[in-house]
């Protein structure tokens, strides 16, 4: 479970979340909606701990990300939308550097890495540095590294973007198997049919507020008789 309560984030100036508190319960996959710039980079940030909150907590599993960042950070793995990381490493070397990272046994690790790798289509290019890599095969190494890792709560920022289909498909397959294990999966996007596909439940953001949180079926009949949000289904829908 993931709780944000409260959180703002300001670059200078620009506001870029205002007040957002919200729950994603264990056991469901949860999509985190919104057009471009609307602050779903910078909360998945701030719920990683790459960036500080300005004020509010956040807290994974019950772990507070601000004041217990290491037992936080053991909770969860992350697929960030900009996989440009770790580029002089080789694809290997990143997934032991990960598995070392979380204490993965030998054995269990080799396992892993042949077995998403694989699934994912990068096996053969894993002895190659990841300044060679496409950005969907970053992004595919990033997950595989997750997968690898196997933590209770994913956390993926736009991951379907750079995917081809296969890959998208295996991913949303092995999204669905994760909650319906009991565990959290907390994902951005700014694609509707996406979201629509994939998602028990969603939050709406837009200009850093939130404008919604519930299920598929709240916010459709939502969308019927809000504005706001008819408006930002009619951004998200021509993003699609
Ligand atoms: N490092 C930064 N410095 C200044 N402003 C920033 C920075 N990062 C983001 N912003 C601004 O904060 C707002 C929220 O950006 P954010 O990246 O969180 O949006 P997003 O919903 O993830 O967008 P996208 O779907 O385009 O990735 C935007 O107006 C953006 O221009």
């Amino acid at each position: 479970m993931i709780q944000i309560v409260h959180v703002h984030k300001q670059y200078g100036n620009k506001k870029a979340v205002s007040d957002v508190s919200l729950t994603v319960p264990t056991g469901k996959i949860f999509g985190f909606l919104g057009p471009n710039g609307a602050g779903k980079s910078t909360t998945i940030k701030m719920v990683t701990g790459i960036l500080p909150v300005d004020s509010g907590t956040i807290t994974v599993n019950g772990k507070d990300i601000t004041s217990d960042t290491i037992a936080a950070k053991q909770e969860f793995g992350y697929v960030p939308d900009s996989p440009d990381l770790f580029l002089r490493l080789k694809g290997l070397d990143y997934l032991h550097f990960l598995s070392d990272i979380y204490g993965i046994a030998a054995d269990v690790r080799e396992a892993r890495i042949e077995e998403y790798s694989k699934m994912f289509s990068i096996y053969e290019a894993l002895g190659d540095q990841i300044k060679t890599y496409s950005h969907g095969m970053r992004q595919k190494l990033f997950i595989t590294g997750m997968l690898v890792q196997q933590p209770s709560v994913w956390i993926l920022d736009e991951p379907m973007t750079g995917l081809d289909p296969k890959s998208s498909y295996q991913l949303k397959e092995l999204m669905r198997n994760h909650a319906a294990n009991g565990h959290t999966v907390f994902f951005s996007s700014h694609v509707l049919e996406v979201v629509e596909q994939l998602c028990d439940e969603v939050a709406i953001i837009r200009k850093g507020e939130l404008l919604f949180q519930g299920t598929l079926t709240e916010m459709r009949e939502k969308f019927q008789s809000d504005d706001s949000l008819e408006h930002i289904f009619l951004e998200l829908t021509q993003d699609a």
